[in-house]
């Protein structure tokens, strides 16, 4: 990943096509939409350039970096818009997407249908991506090469007069609107359009940056950022997680089918750093979910073991939640070696924390965090999405919630502790503190000790945490008791 330069617009170009990927065919994809960008934009570009096939996840895998890794402001893709069944990128679009700009669709198929009767079989969109800091606009266009420069740049006429605007005339503004560079075009190429009050107020605020620089005694207060690029703030992930090995990105596994009772649906979706996650949505997805709840597993332990969950809750009237079933990885553990055992981290030491596995723990919560940027990020508000777990999936929980710079709607760990304790007091961010944390553990609990984790909800209270502390007649489990207080604590944080 590069840095971004002040000004510096940063356009993702994705090539989306079976064959070119393959190499049968040569990409023109690429170069069309670098030859139009360069000609058409004459304030600074920086292109970050992917080329890849017809595949749902793939294209929302690379959107979904080329806006949260590489800070992309714009993002161009070609190819796959047809009614061919490869043809998904639209589907996989508005996957990643947190809203829609109708408009782009509707003008491109308008303009199109000046060049090819055909242009309706394009089902292309423009939506919006919007995560913490950070917004782009991602904008589809045909795979015919030369449909690029026809639907970003429109019609004309024989003397080279403007029928119909292409899409590229309205994408400066709206890139000032979501909070990104400002982008001058060539007339020539592409006049673009703002309206005269937007024209009027940067205008302003150069001069008084004008000002402000021929007279450099005054001591100038800083100004905020308006409508440039947010300042980026070290996100909890950027701090926490250890440097991975080039290519450690694997493909998603796609795990056995989920046994849900009571007719939901399952879906897999495209896990964040690859996790394995299942999404089961109530009422089979016609209802939308009021919150969503990201369990995490524990250590041995497989989502399927927990799939009446969701039903469990909504019939202890707890809400009918769009919940978020992932796996620990499979890990070498150093009690069993040489055999891959489901675990967010090592316990090499003897006990719990006399030695802890500290590189896995906060790459955990990396993978973690970005999970829930990215339900965010597909529109579900934080204030309703909740870490819950059991064992080490409680534990991550507990890390993870109280590392968070926005508050969630809530933490709930059944049966583990937070890990790296004594680290907490130097880490925990404004948004754990905000976060209401549930902990519930059993008496008689011989693989993580009450004390464990008595002395990890003392220290969250003692930092201004709201916890919610709950002992149960039990071992290392859970039973109808807790799941009744996690249905209550979640109606009482949600507040129906
Ligand atoms: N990246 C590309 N480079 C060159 N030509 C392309 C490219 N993408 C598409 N085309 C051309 O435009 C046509 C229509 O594009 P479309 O996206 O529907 O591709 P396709 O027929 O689904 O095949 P593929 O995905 O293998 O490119 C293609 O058949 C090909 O002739
Ligand atoms: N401007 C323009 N739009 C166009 C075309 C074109 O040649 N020029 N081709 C059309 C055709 S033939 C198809 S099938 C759809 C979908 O194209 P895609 O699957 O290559 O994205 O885009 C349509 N839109």
């Amino acid at each position: 990943m590069e840095t971004t330069n002040a000004g510096e617009t940063v356009i993702g170009l994705v090539s989306i096509s079976d064959r070119a990927s393959a190499g049968t065919y040569e990409d023109k994809g690429i170069p069309a939409l670098v030859e139009w960008c360069t000609r058409a934009i004459t304030t600074p570009v920086r292109f970050v350039k992917r080329l890849i096939p017809d595949d749902r996840y793939a294209i929302e895998r690379t959107l979904v970096a080329l806006v949260d890794d590489e800070r992309c402001d714009l993002v161009l893709t070609t190819g796959g818009t047809g009614p061919s069944r490869r043809d998904v990128t639209p589907e996989a679009t508005l996957a990643v997407a947190t809203r829609e700009l109708p408009g782009f669709g509707e003008q491109m198929r308008a303009v199109s249908l000046h060049f090819v009767p055909t242009a309706i079989l394009s089902r292309q969109v423009g939506a919006l991506r919007e995560i913490p800091g950070h917004a782009a606009l991602i904008v589809n266009l045909p795979g015919q090469p030369k449909a690029i420069a026809e639907t970003l740049g429109g019609v004309r006429g024989p003397e080279g007069e403007q029928i119909v605007p292409g899409i590229f005339a309205a994408i400066p503004y709206c890139i000032d609107l979501i909070g990104g560079p400002w982008i001058e075009t060539d007339p020539a190429v592409c006049r673009a359009f703002r309206p005269k009050s937007a024209l009027k107020a940067r205008q302003e605020r150069l001069s008084r940056e004008a000002q402000a620089e021929a007279a450099p005694a005054a001591p100038a207060e800083p100004e905020p950022p308006q409508g440039g690029r947010p300042q980026q703030q070290p996100s909890a992930e950027a701090l926490s997680e250890p440097p991975e090995a080039e290519g450690a990105r694997r493909a998603f596994v796609d795990p056995a089918p989920l046994r849900v009772p009571g007719g939901r649906t399952v879906e897999i979706t495209p896990a964040a750093e690859q996790l394995e996650v299942f999404r089961l949505d109530p009422a089979g997805g016609r209802l939308p979910a009021p919150c969503a709840i990201v369990w995490l597993g524990g250590m041995g332990t497989d989502v399927h073991d927990f799939s009446e969950l969701p039903e469990q809750i909504s019939e202890l009237r707890g809400p009918l939640a769009q919940f978020y079933m992932v796996n620990a990885p499979q890990l070498e553990l150093s009690a069993t070696p040489g055999k891959l055992v489901r675990a967010w981290y090592d316990l090499p030491g003897r006990g719990l924390s006399d030695e802890e596995d500290e590189p896995r723990i906060r790459q955990a919560c990396g993978r973690i965090t970005r999970l829930v940027d990215e339900i965010a990020a597909r529109g579900m508000p934080r204030q309703r999405i909740f870490l819950a777990g059991f064992s080490q999936g409680a534990s991550m929980a507990l890390f993870t919630g109280a590392r968070q710079e926005l508050a969630l709607g809530g933490v709930i760990a059944l049966s583990g502790y937070l890990p790296l304790a004594e680290s907490l007091t130097a880490e925990i961010r404004s948004g754990g503190r905000a976060t209401p944390f549930f902990i519930g553990h059993g008496a008689y609990d011989e693989i993580v000790p009450l004390p464990f984790a008595e002395h990890s909800a003392r220290l969250l209270a003692q930092l201004g945490v709201n916890v919610t502390w709950r002992e149960y007649e039990a071992e290392h489990d859970f039973g109808g008791e807790a799941l009744a207080d996690v249905a209550g604590f979640l109606r009482r944080v949600m507040k129906y």
